[in-house]
C-alpha cells in the first residue's frame, strides 16, 4: 500500500513537475547545473526546494524588490531563484570560503555578474549585519526590499532582530526552517514546558512586525524526518 509519505512525495514531484521552468529553459538549465556542481563539489544537500525557490522568486516579484539580503548562501541556489525575478540585487551572507567559492562558480555560470547582479560577503552573519546596518546609515547601501534567513539556526532571532532593521518599511522577512529548529532541538520539550522560547513566541513580541507562521509538509528531500517543517513571514510596520 502507498504511504501517506510515498503519496506526498508524489504530489510535491507532480506539482514540481507542472509548475516549474521547463528543463528547456535556460533557468532550470542553471538551477540544475547549481546543484550538480554543488555536490560534485562536496556541498551537502541542505538548499531550500525547487517549488520554494519558486515561491521566494513570486514573492520578489510581488512586493517589486530590488535589494534582497540572503543570510546562508551555500552553492548560490537559492540566490539564483531570487535572480531569476528579475530586477534583483542579491546580497548573500555565508561563512564558509568553499561555499562562497562554488556559489561563485554556479552564479558566473547562470550569467550572473559578481559585484553588479550579487555580491557574496564571507564572514559570520552577526558580524556583516552591523556592518551592513553602518553602510545603511552613512548613505551607503539601500535598504533591502527582502530578507531570507537561512544559516544557522540557533541564531534565527539575532539575524531577524538585525533583519528588521535592515528592510525598508513595508519589506519582509522570510525565516526558513523554523518548525525543524524546534523539532530538532535537543532541548525541544522545553517549548512546550514554557522552559524555552521559540522564533515565533519571540518574534510576537515585537510591535515593529506584523508575522505570520506558515507550516509545510515536504518530501523533496526523501527523507522522512524532515517531512514537518515551517518558515515564518514578516512584514515591517511602514
Ligand atoms: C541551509 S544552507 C543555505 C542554503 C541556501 N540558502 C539555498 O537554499 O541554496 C546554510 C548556509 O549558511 C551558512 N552559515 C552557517 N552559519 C553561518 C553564519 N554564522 N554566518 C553566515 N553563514 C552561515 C552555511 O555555511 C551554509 O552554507
Amino acid at each position: 500500500m502507498t504511504s501517506l509519505y510515498q503519496r506526498a512525495q508524489q504530489i510535491d514531484s507532480l506539482a514540481q513537475s507542472s509548475l516549474l521552468p521547463q528543463s528547456s529553459t535556460d533557468l532550470s538549465q542553471a538551477l540544475s547545473h547549481a546543484l550538480e556542481n554543488s555536490a560534485a563539489n562536496g556541498l551537502p544537500p541542505i538548499t531550500i526546494s525547487p517549488l520554494q525557490g519558486q515561491y521566494l522568486a513570486i514573492q520578489a516579484q510581488l512586493i517589486g524588490a530590488k535589494n534582497v539580503l540572503e543570510v546562508g548562501t551555500l552553492g548560490g541556489y537559492s540566490t539564483l531563484w531570487f535572480l531569476c525575478a528579475g530586477g534583483v540585487r542579491v546580497t548573500s551572507l555565508e561563512i564558509d570560503p568553499h561555499h562562497r567559492d562554488v556559489a561563485l562558480q554556479n552564479l558566473e555560470h547562470a550569467g550572473y555578474e559578481d559585484g553588479k547582479d550579487f555580491e557574496v560577503i564571507l564572514a559570520p552573519a552577526l558580524d556583516s549585519l552591523p556592518r551592513l546596518l553602518a553602510e545603511q546609515q552613512d548613505g551607503k547601501r539601500a535598504k533591502f526590499d527582502l530578507v531570507f534567513i537561512d544559516a544557522n539556526w540557533d541564531e534565527q532571532f539575532d539575524y531577524f532582530q538585525h533583519a528588521v532593521q535592515l528592510a525598508r518599511p513595508n519589506g519582509c522577512i522570510y525565516v526558513d526552517n523554523v518548525v525543524r529548529a524546534i523539532l530538532e532541538d535537543p532541548e525541544s520539550e522545553k517549548y512546550e514546558a514554557g522552559q524555552k522560547e521559540s522564533l515565533p513566541i519571540k518574534v510576537g513580541k515585537d510591535g515593529r512586525v506584523k508575522a505570520t507562521m506558515v507550516s509545510v509538509v515536504s518530501s523533496h528531500k526523501g527523507r522522512a524526518g524532515e517531512t514537518f517543517d515551517g518558515f515564518l513571514l514578516a512584514v515591517v510596520k511602514g
